[in-house]
């Protein structure tokens, strides 16, 4: 069973992408993550760190919040899987990844997230952050489903 059944899985985000690459690629994973269930992308106003770490705040009240921040933990795509398997445990029914604008998040933001979580040390537009959590969520719905995408 994916873990889409029983959670819903939500990335939000300041601004939709505006470049071309990163609109076929969110097209792309979205159209992909269809078949496994409920993934939800949402934009808040773009503006300064502070506002848009406000609002991203305000968004995901309620639901366990994973920031998106190249200072944060770097997770392998089965650290990641086995990190969604222990949520669905423990009966987490929303899960929330934030991404940033132009200047970042807040302090105050890392602070109230479960976890920071990096996809590389390096700093990425977000519209290209947006994209490879896509597919490392698509490839950990293929992992909880049995389907042959992942390899070891
Ligand atoms: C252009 S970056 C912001 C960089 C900003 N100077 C900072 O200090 O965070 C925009 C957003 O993309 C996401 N992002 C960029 N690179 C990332 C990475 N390597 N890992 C995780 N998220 C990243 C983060 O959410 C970040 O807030």
């Amino acid at each position: 069973m994916g873990f889409s059944v029983v959670m819903t899985i939500a990335i939000f985000a300041a601004a939709k992408p505006s470049i071309g690459y990163a609109q076929e690629g969110v097209s792309f994973f979205m159209e992909r993550l269809r078949p496994f269930g409920k993934v939800e992308l949402r934009y808040v106003k773009d503006g300064s760190s502070k506002d848009v770490s406000a609002r991203l705040l305000a968004a995901s009240e309620g639901w366990l919040r994973i920031a998106m921040d190249e200072r944060g933990e770097c997770w392998t795509t089965r650290v990641f899987e086995r990190k969604v398997r222990d949520w669905q445990l423990h009966s987490v029914k929303k899960a929330a990844f934030l991404i940033g604008a132009a200047d970042g998040h807040t302090e105050e933001l890392r602070r109230e997230c479960a976890h920071v979580l990096s996809l590389s040390a390096m700093t990425m537009q977000h519209e290209l952050a947006l994209v490879v959590l896509l597919e490392q969520i698509y490839r950990v719905q293929t992992l909880l489903a049995g389907s042959p995408y992942h390899r070891d």
